[in-house]
């Protein structure tokens, strides 16, 4: 099915390479990046661990929810959205309204491993970060789906390969 909408937006877990992908993608079809989490630290000035511990989960998805709009508002962009983006009805429906959707799918194990070098994610700030992760996919893993209109394997491939593939699929689908 052809589309006309122009902005890709990267969904899935924390350490799937939404950031990583994102700048790659943006690079190659010279359009601005965008970082929903970034966007988030640059307008309140503190990281989002802070965010966590002086307002909560609840107080950052409000500002997360916030952004979201901002920032699908804007044309022709690339964004990396925050793992817990798809928690929130109005994120989706924005998000499948204004772009074209890639969801990468990543591994538990694959996650634990990539997630496991620094500590700037509060929400795998516990005891069991692999036990954490699987129950925020077994959790999300239907919102990812049911908002993309591409899935990849991130966990398996390349960042450059991701891209690759991305961008085969987007091309052939614009009108
Ligand atoms: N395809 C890949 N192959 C190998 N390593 C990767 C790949 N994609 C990302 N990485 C590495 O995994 C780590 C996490 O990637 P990245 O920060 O892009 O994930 P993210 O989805 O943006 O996570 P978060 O939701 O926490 O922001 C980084 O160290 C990055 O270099
Ligand atoms: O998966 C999540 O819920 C999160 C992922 C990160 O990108 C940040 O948005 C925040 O740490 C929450
Ligand atoms: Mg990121």
């Amino acid at each position: 099915m052809l589309m006309n909408k122009k902005n890709i937006y990267l969904i899935g877990l924390m350490g799937a390479g939404k950031t990583t992908v994102g700048r790659l993608l943006a690079k190659s079809l010279s359009v601005p990046f965008y970082d929903s989490d970034k966007a988030i630290e640059d307008i309140t000035g503190v990281d989002i661990a802070t965010i966590f511990e002086f307002e909560g989960e609840k107080g950052f998805r409000i500002r997360e929810n916030k952004m979201i709009k901002e920032l699908t508002e804007l044309e022709d962009i690339v964004l990396a959205t925050g793992g817990g983006v798809i928690l929130n009805a109005e994120n989706r429906a924005r998000l499948k309204e204004n772009g074209f959707v890639v969801y990468l799918q990543c591994s538990v194990d694959r996650i634990v491993d990539r997630t496991s070098r620094n500590s700037q994610r509060p929400l795998l700030n516990v005891d069991s970060p692999r036990e954490k992760i699987q129950t925020l996919l077994n959790e999300r893993e239907c919102l990812y789906q049911s908002c993309a209109d591409l899935v990849i394997d991130s966990g398996q491939i390349q960042s450059k390969v991701a891209v690759k593939e991305i961008l085969k699929e987007y091309m052939s689908r614009l009108n």
